[in-house]
């Protein structure tokens, strides 16, 4: 029976397909003493044979749909199966201790993890910890006679549903096959969020009970623009879904015209529409969506694509690609933002109580100043291909700000004085992002060259509520009188010392929001690619000065979130 789920429109489109159900399967067993040791030990024997024969068809697939480089990562695991310091240790364990050998494996397993973690000087080690870890998950799921999901092995079109999606579950996925996302979890700023809209695919998110509801292999629609998920279509919604698929496709292609046009208003005034980035792959779909420049490069996805810290080269590469991809159009890269939701596996933070208040970003950057010098020197050494700009985040103090601004001077100088050719002219700014930088924007707009407001974090921090808990999604108020008064502050203290302010946060691809940033005269506007031409169509039916009258009402008169939606609309027609 037809069924309707409820969730955040996370990522515009609407797709149709069978569901994959991409949930971990329950691992749990208790420990029993066993009399035929010899049977047991069989046993393993036969799991670790499955487990071998299985992670060599799902390397073989990866490679083949992924591309060699993801595809290692089975090569680890594959070498940890035929270690015989592992798999011997759990057979001696079964025999010395007669027990069952999914209790000896889950022992051994977690010696070995925290020999691994313990090893603090060799980051290359202590990455083999999450090896083992998810070794130790299927030789699990085969002694227990369950399956995992190997989302690599994908080969049919498919709707993905999963309770959460981690940006290195998304790396396994094939784009030609994945049309679309539901989520249990996550908000519209949610990296799962995020992720879907790079990868231009529908998806909704935060439905509660996506995986409890959803069965694999049922056909399901996705209406990402809805935010609504249909569970076992009638003939009817079917009909009405690929009609409604149609006229987006129709809209879209209105959009398209807009490609090679500036983003000018009604009144013949200019701004920048430009593209949020996760890595240079990603520039060929700003391009083809008519971004002025990269507003944000997420370079953090390097980090989380990479087995190891990327090298000074490698990221080298990739700047330099991103740069010239663009070709002479502005591309700011934000300097790495591990912490919070984003981890890495080779660089293992404190156990935190509140990692979104913890240690992250730029305070990860100063006080690892190896890593955060190798990246300055590779965006320093790329700067001569194009037209780079550096932004530091998560800025709460001018001290903050001055000592990474002194860092980069500092790397800038001996490439100049070892013969590097550097560009003459890198702005170098700040993330606004934290209501305490946005509160003294004047004093910070002495030092940053421009800011970006990152309004995910801006609103998360302003009203005290994790931008990915759907419990509190009601809170993520970009329109709240209280944040448009911190937007207001931060572009009027950027243009009174003539600087400039863009916003890289998704409010900046939100029609309404626009108009007000509009009024307020914030100067470029960077979103996923793929909102870009919808808003540079919505932007040129909109006159400044009626938006400037728009945003004095929504900062001075307006009470609520509410008061400013209606406000817009009744002032756009929308
Ligand atoms: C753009 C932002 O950064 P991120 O979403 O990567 O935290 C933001 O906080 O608005
Ligand atoms: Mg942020």
């Amino acid at each position: 029976m037809t069924e309707m789920l409820k969730g955040i429109a996370a990522s515009d489109g609407i797709a149709r397909a069978k569901a994959y159900l991409l949930v971990q399967p329950d691992l749990s067993f208790s420990k029993k003493s066993i009399d035929d040791v010899q049977a047991e030990v069989d046993r393993l024997h036969k799991a670790v044979a499955a487990s071998s024969a299985e992670l060599k068809l799902v390397r073989e697939t990866a490679a083949k749909s992924l591309g060699e480089e993801e595809a290692q990562v089975f090569d680890a695991h594959m070498m940890i199966l035929d270690d015989p310091e592992f798999v011997g240790a759990i057979e001696s364990g079964i025999k010395d201790k007669k027990v069952n050998a999914e209790q000896v494996l889950s022992d051994v397993s977690a010696n070995f993890i925290q020999m691994f973690e313990a090893m603090t000087d060799n980051p290359y080690m202590q990455e083999r910890a999450a090896d083992v870890r998810d070794v130790t998950k299927r030789l699990m799921s085969h002694l227990l006679g369950v399956t995992l999901p190997n989302p690599s092995l994908i080969d049919e079109e498919v709707i993905i549903i999963a309770h959460d999606l981690t940006p290195s579950d998304t790396a396994q996925l094939n784009r030609k096959y994945v049309k679309g996302f539901i989520t249990d979890l996550g908000g519209r700023t949610s990296h799962s969020a995020i992720m879907a809209r790079s990868l231009e695919i529908p998806a909704i998110v935060g439905t509660e009970k996506a995986t409890s509801e959803i069965k694999e292999d049922q056909m399901v629609i996705v209406d990402g623009n809805g935010g609504v998920g249909v569970i076992d279509p009638s003939v009817d919604d079917v009909k009405k879904y690929d009609q409604a698929a149609k006229d987006f496709a129709a809209q879209k292609a209105e959009w398209e015209k807009l490609k090679n046009e500036k983003t000018i208003t009604k009144d013949g005034k200019s701004f920048i529409t430009a593209a949020n980035i996760g890595t240079p792959n990603d520039v060929p779909a700003a391009v083809d969506n008519g971004a002025e420049a990269v507003g944000l490069f997420r370079s953090e996805f390097l980090y989380m694509d990479s087995a190891e810290l990327p090298t000074e080269d490698e990221q080298f590469k990739a700047y330099k690609a991103a740069l010239e991809g663009m070709n002479g159009k502005q591309v700011v890269v934000r300097t790495m933002d591990i912490g919070g939701d984003k981890h890495l596996s080779y660089l293992p933070l404190p156990e935190e109580m509140n990692p979104f208040l913890g240690y992250r970003a730029i305070r990860i950057s100063l006080d690892r100043q190896d890593i955060f010098r190798t990246q300055l020197r590779a965006l320093l050494r790329a700067s001569h291909y194009g037209n780079l700009a550096i932004m530091f985040p998560m800025i709460a103090t001018v001290n903050e700000f001055k000592q990474a601004k002194a860092i980069y001077e500092e790397e800038r100088q001996k490439l100049i004085d070892a013969g590097t050719p550097v560009a003459d002219k890198i702005e170098v700014g700040m993330m606004m992002e934290i209501p305490a930088a946005a509160v003294i924007a004047d004093k910070l707009a002495k030092y940053a060259d421009f800011f970006s407001i990152g309004t995910n974090d801006l609103i998360q921090y302003s009203m005290a509520a994790d931008r990915g808990n759907e419990h509190v999604s009601y809170l993520y108020q970009p329109y709240n009188p209280s944040i448009l008064r911190l937007v207001k502050r931060t572009i009027d203290a950027a243009h009174k010392e003539g600087k400039w302010a863009g916003m890289c946060g998704e409010a900046a691809g939100d029609p309404i929001m626009v108009p007000v940033l509009l009024g307020l005269g914030l100067d470029e506007y960077s979103m996923s690619a793929t909102s870009i031409l919808k808003i540079r169509s919505l932007m040129r039916r909109l006159d400044t000065a009626d938006m400037k009258k728009i945003a004095d009402q929504a900062v001075t008169e307006a009470e609520t979130n509410e008061d400013v939606i209606n406000l817009v609309k009744k002032a756009t027609n929308q």
